[in-house]
């Protein structure tokens, strides 16, 4: 509505959400759950987020066939049924396509509607107190936040650098998981998860070079030693080239063209590596990490320049407990479910101040970043893992006691033939409790939630004795884990 001086009214929210990834929208969601209060969440690409569309999602959806496809091969009776056949790529990418309802986000805003929160569709910065301003496909719309503004804008791709690289029109992660065409020949630059779990479905879909460029001394830098190794064996055993301690020193492209995300970007690159070898690819993956998305988000207008969070995902820096962060923008521990558990936290410290009410309550708290983090890395094996590391575990000057074994139990033999797997589990002396886990094999992400339990609930390992496996199942490593600690 115009004033008389001719300014159009903000409009007023009790919550304005900017980002609708999965943090985003869990946090606005709680934030107004049971309650008359109003909430809209600004979204300027696809309600659902990179998790949806380019990320988690295709991913798994691509990863997953190759796995299944393993488990047959690796099955007498039905190993001999499969032939030398190897994955229908264009069913692969159909399955893939309905997981990412074709980039239709019209199921997610009706969700959003179905919860009572409004979306609008634009690109939302801040403004200076509680003020965010749109920018839409109408012109610009001024919104006032009653109680919070929720900064939910996710992480963006890092490209380094290097010279060349840019003008190469490289892959991001989103041609990888949204590819239309598997590339013959491929280089990845970096070795986390991405690059590790690309890296594998680029084999699965039937690209003949993998190489993998990893600048550190190792794949999955943050991961147990002997987890890392199992990863790289098992890509280098599938045909991958894992070579570690190179960097791209400069690329160059024959012809690079803005073909569309997921096709080939132009001729062969030439990537030329620091030990003087050159490299000719059909096409060059960045996977060198993300970067909270804050460029243009207005944070100087309320004398910021980055986030950081207190555990109630409250801004730091800023007076009077109304902007907060969650997911990804919030640089705490950049994965969905993480992300979804800052959205739960936040929605509810939001609920909480708005009735007044103390947020002193564990409910109120991302206790869980930092020593309870489960990740899953679905490679072939699977990496599974929950709290710290030995290495980390030690750094932070706890009394530590390892316990590690093989998975060898019924269930896991009889989950497939050629089963091999490794896990182990880093103990609190102090304590006697658990302070991290980790299983490497097939399929072992549905042991990680049992870990997680008991990081999170400090529960004496004496007590585990009496939590049970089912016989004959993968679980039973519990056991034997156990039980190598008893001697
Ligand atoms: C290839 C890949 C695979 C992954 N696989 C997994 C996995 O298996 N498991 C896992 O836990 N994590 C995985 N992750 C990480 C996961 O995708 C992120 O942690 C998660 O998406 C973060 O959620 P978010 O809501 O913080 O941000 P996002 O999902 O990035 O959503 C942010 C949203 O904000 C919008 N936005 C940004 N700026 C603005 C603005 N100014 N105005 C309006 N809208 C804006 C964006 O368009 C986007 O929709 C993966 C990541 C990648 C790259
Ligand atoms: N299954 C999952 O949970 C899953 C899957 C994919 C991605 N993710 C998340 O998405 C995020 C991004 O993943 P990612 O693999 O891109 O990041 P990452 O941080 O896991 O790995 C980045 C890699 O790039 C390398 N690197 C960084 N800068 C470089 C440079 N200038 N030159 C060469 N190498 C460089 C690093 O050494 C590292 O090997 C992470 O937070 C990850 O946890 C999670």
């Amino acid at each position: 509505m115009p004033s008389e001086s001719g300014a159009v009214a903000p409009t007023e929210y009790d919550v304005v959400v900017i980002g609708g990834g999965p943090a985003g929208e869990v946090a606005a969601q709680y934030a107004v759950a049971g309650s008359d209060r109003t909430a809209v969440i600004v979204e300027h690409e696809l309600l659902g987020g990179e998790c949806s569309y380019w990320a988690c999602m295709p991913s798994k959806a691509l990863l997953r066939p190759g796995s299944v496809l393993g488990a047959g091969r690796a099955m007498a009776g039905v190993r001999e049924s499969l032939g030398g056949n190897t994955l229908d790529v264009p069913s692969v990418l159909r399955r893939r396509d309905r997981f990412t309802s074709h980039h239709d986000d019209s199921g997610q805003e009706s969700w959003a509607t179905s919860v009572g929160v409004d979306v609008l569709r634009g690109s939302g910065r801040l403004a200076g107190d509680r003020a965010v301003v749109v920018d839409t496909a109408d012109g610009t719309r001024t919104l006032a936040a009653r109680l919070a503004v929720v900064l939910a804008t996710g992480s963006s791709p890092t490209v380094p650098a290097t010279p060349g690289l840019r003008e190469a029109l490289p892959w991001t992660s989103r041609d990888a998981t949204n590819l239309a065409e598997v590339p013959d020949r491929v280089a990845i630059i970096g070795g986390g998860v991405v690059a590790c779990e690309a890296a594998s479905w680029l084999l699965d879909l039937g690209a003949r070079e993998v190489t993998l460029l990893v600048r550190g001394p190792a794949l999955l830098a943050s991961a147990e030693p002997f987890a890392r190794d199992a990863v790289a064996a098992a890509l280098r055993a599938r045909g991958a080239e894992v070579r570690t301690g190179v960097s791209a020193a400069a690329v160059r492209r024959a012809s690079p063209r803005d073909t569309g995300v997921g096709r080939i970007h132009g001729g062969p690159v030439t990537v030329s590596l620091d030990d003087d070898s050159d490299l000719v690819v059909d096409e060059l993956l960045v996977a060198a990490g993300r970067r909270p998305a804050i460029a243009g988000l207005g944070l100087e207008s309320v004398g910021l320049d980055a986030v950081s969070t207190d555990d109630h995902l409250t801004v730091a820096g800023v007076t009077g407990n109304w902007l907060y962060a969650v997911g990804d923008v919030a640089g705490r521990s950049p994965l969905t479910h993480m992300g979804k558990y800052h959205g739960r936290i936040c929605g509810d410290v939001i609920a909480a101040r708005a009735r007044s009410h103390s947020v002193d309550g564990d409910r109120y708290r991302a206790g869980a970043d930092g020593s309870a983090v489960p990740q899953v890395v679905f490679t072939s094996p699977e990496v599974a893992s929950v709290g710290r590391t030995e290495r980390a575990a030690r750094a932070a000057g706890f009394d530590v006691e390892t316990v590690d074994l093989d998975i060898a139990v019924a269930g896991s033999s009889l989950s497939r033939d050629d089963f091999t797997g490794h896990a182990k589990l880093v103990i609190d002396r102090a304590s006697d409790t658990l302070l991290g886990a980790t299983f490497v094999g097939t399929e072992v992400a549905e042991l990680l939630h049992a870990a997680t339990v008991a990081v999170v609930g400090a529960v004496p390992l004496p007590a585990l004795w009496h939590a049970v496996p089912a016989y004959p199942t993968v679980s039973e490593v519990w056991l034997r884990l156990l039980e190598a600690r008893r001697g």
